[in-house]
C-alpha cells in the first residue's frame, strides 16, 4: 500500500454517464506520485477521467481527489497546483505564438518561458499565428505552459499523437527531462516508455490494469505502424 502523501489522485465509485453511455464506470483507482501513464483505446474514458480530475466535468456519481483536494469545493487551490494541458485544438488559433509567450511570462517569469520556447524549438515560429501551424507545432505551442509552470501535478491528453517525426522527438525528450518531483499523468491510446512508473489502463470506462509498466499489456496496444518504428 503507498502511503498516503504517495497518493496524487484517488477515486471512489466514479461513474460519469452521458445520455446514451457510460463514459467512467464506478472506477475506484489511485495514482501515485511519480510519472502514470493512462492507457486505453478511444473512447475508453480517459479524457473523461482528465476532465473530472481537474474539475472540468462533475461525477455523475462518486468523487475524487485531487492533491487532497476537491475539485468542486476547492477549485483555486487546485488551478495553483494542478495543471490539466487541453486538446490542442483548443488553442485560440487567431492567437500569435509570441502572445502566448508574453501571457504565460507574466504567469510563470519570462526566464522559465523563454527556456521552454527554446527547449521546445519555436523561436522562430513566435511571429506565426496557431492557426497557421503544423500539428506537431501547435502541440510544441501546448507544451510551453507544462514546461514553465510550477504546478505538482501535470496531466495531458496525448502528447505524441499524431504529429512528425521532429516534433515526436523534441515532445518526449521534454517529458523525459520533467524534474522528477512534477508528478505527470500522460494519456495516451498507445505506450509510451518514458519512465512509467505505474501504468493504468481503462477500457469501456473500466479499470482494466493497475500496476508497474507491463510489457505484455502496453503491447496489446501497439497498432501495427507504431511496431514499424
Ligand atoms: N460530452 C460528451 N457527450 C456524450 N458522450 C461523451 C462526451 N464526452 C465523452 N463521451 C463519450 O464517453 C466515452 C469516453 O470518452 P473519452 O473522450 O473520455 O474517451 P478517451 O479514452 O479519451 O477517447 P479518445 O482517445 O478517443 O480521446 C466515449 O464513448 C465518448 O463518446
Amino acid at each position: 500500500m503507498p502511503k498516503l502523501n504517495d497518493v496524487v489522485v484517488r477515486t471512489s465509485n466514479l461513474t460519469v454517464k452521458f445520455r446514451y453511455n457510460v463514459a467512467l464506470d464506478n472506477l475506484n483507482l489511485e495514482i501515485n506520485r511519480g510519472r502514470t501513464l493512462l492507457l486505453g483505446s478511444n473512447g475508453s474514458g480517459k479524457t473523461t477521467l482528465m476532465r473530472v480530475l481537474s474539475g472540468l466535468r462533475r461525477p455523475t456519481e462518486g468523487s475524487v481527489e485531487v492533491l487532497g483536494l476537491d475539485p468542486f469545493k476547492e477549485p483555486s487551490e487546485l488551478y495553483s497546483r494542478v495543471l490539466y494541458v487541453r486538446d490542442i485544438e483548443d488553442l485560440p488559433y487567431m492567437m500569435r505564438v509570441s502572445t502566448v509567450v508574453e501571457l504565460l511570462s507574466d504567469v510563470y517569469g519570462s526566464d522559465r518561458v523563454e527556456k521552454a520556447v527554446k527547449t521546445l524549438g519555436l523561436e522562430e515560429h513566435l511571429f506565426k499565428r496557431i492557426g497557421e501551424l503544423s500539428k506537431g507545432l501547435r502541440r510544441r505551442v501546448s507544451m510551453i505552459e507544462p514546461l514553465s509552470s510550477k504546478a505538482e501535478l501535470i496531466m495531458m491528453d496525448e502528447p505524441l499523437s499524431g504529429l512528425d517525426a521532429e516534433s515526436r522527438v523534441i515532445i518526449a525528450k521534454a517529458l523525459s527531462n520533467f524534474p522528477n518531483n512534477i508528478s505527470l499523468i500522460i494519456a495516451s491510446h498507445i505506450p509510451l516508455g518514458l519512465g512509467i512508473d505505474q501504468m493504468v489502463v481503462l477500457e469501456g470506462g473500466k479499470l482494466t490494469y493497475d500496476g508497474p509498466y507491463n510489457v505484455d499489456v502496453a503491447k496489446k496496444y501497439l497498432t501495427w505502424m507504431d511496431a514499424l518504428t
